[in-house]
């Protein structure tokens, strides 16, 4: 019998909800996408064929039965729920508003799992009625497409979930992995300690955006989305790793905040895609078309590693 939750809930239809909700309703849930944006709920409708035909393209598991329904009505999206998954704007304050939402609309036993990218789950769940049931379930972006769910569970978690969660994600053939609790878990520990040099390079001109992204793309990124770090270290060898660790690692970056340059830019309103300008300038049609690239080289770059072993 398929450990998958036979209605679940999305709460927030924004970058991540609508992927989320597609992969579980692909395995064969019920899912209810919820936002309390209009215009949230009618772009993810818009969006839903194109999030299928990537799970098509991927083979994502699928079972009959399985749909989304996109609205803003809390009660309706929640009526027979037995796992909610909350994916709203990282602000603790909100999040603890929209539980509050939550816990007063569903039975003690519904879970909420929450899409957090590092918030301590523990701090999120002072906060419930209900602490035992929020545990941490953290996608990457985007959700429909990267197969490694971050499960996360705070001191008050009930323990029996954290198994329950993990049965859930291998049933649509994602790879749970069962973390302890710390500020933005493993994946964004790492990511942001990339970024972090990569600005630091930027902001001294060490290297041209393009030189960096080609740098990292054929350098550490090829490899790694092979051969994991700490294998990579038998690979190259510890007595290296040591070598190069004693004189390089004082002089990488450490700064504790956000680099200037891009304060300055997000002041300029250059946030990215969603603003046509970010790290690069984009004209008109060059954000469609690099979503499109950057889809179709995942959904290839999937293909072909999910046909290599685990080395
Ligand atoms: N974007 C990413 O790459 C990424 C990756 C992994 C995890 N996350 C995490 O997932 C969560 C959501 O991120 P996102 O990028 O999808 O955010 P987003 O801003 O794109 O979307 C959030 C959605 O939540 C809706 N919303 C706001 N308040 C709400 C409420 N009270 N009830 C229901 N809906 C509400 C908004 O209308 C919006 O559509 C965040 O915690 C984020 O850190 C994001
Ligand atoms: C820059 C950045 N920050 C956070 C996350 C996820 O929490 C992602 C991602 O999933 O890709 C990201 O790129």
């Amino acid at each position: 019998m398929s450990s998958l939750p036979t209605v679940a809930t999305v709460i927030g239809s924004g970058t991540m909800g609508p992927g989320i909700a597609a992969t579980l309703a692909r395995a064969g849930s019920t899912v209810r996408l919820y936002d309390i944006s209009e215009d949230a709920i009618a772009r993810a409708e818009a969006a839903y064929g194109v999030v299928q035909g990537v799970l098509e393209a991927v083979d994502s598991p699928s079972a009959p039965g399985g749909s989304v329904t996109f609205g803003t009505d809390l009660d309706a999206a929640l009526a027979g729920t037995e796992l909610i998954i909350e994916a709203v704007p990282e602000k603790l304050e909100l999040k603890q508003k929209v539980f509050a939402d939550l816990e007063a609309r569903v039975g003690d036993d519904v879970i909420i799992a929450t899409n957090t990218s590092g918030i301590p789950i523990s701090t999120m769940a002072k906060s419930l009625t209900v602490p035992g049931r929020l545990i941490g379930m953290h996608w990457s972006n985007p959700p429909h497409l990267i197969p490694m769910i971050e499960i996360i569970p705070g001191e008050a978690t009930d323990p029996t979930l954290v198994d329950k969660l993990a049965e859930i994600v291998k049933a649509f053939n994602y790879v749970p992995v069962i973390e302890k609790e710390i500020p933005g878990f493993v994946e964004n520990r790492v990511l942001y300690a990339i970024l972090r040099e990569c600005m630091a390079l930027l902001e001294e001109g060490i290297v041209t955006p393009e030189g960096l992204d080609a740098a990292v793309k054929w350098g550490i990124g090829y490899k790694l989305s092979v051969v994991g770090p700490t294998r990579l270290l038998d690979m190259a060898g510890l007595d290296i790793y040591q070598a190069v660790s004693s004189y390089l690692n004082k002089d990488l970056d450490n700064s504790t905040d956000t680099p200037q340059f891009i304060k300055d830019k997000i002041a300029a309103g250059e946030l990215g895609f969603k603003s046509g300008a970010g790290m690069y300038e984009y004209g008109e049609g060059d954000v469609d078309a690099k979503r499109k690239e950057i889809i179709t080289g995942l959904i290839a770059a999937r293909k072909t590693l999910s046909t290599i072993p685990n080395v």
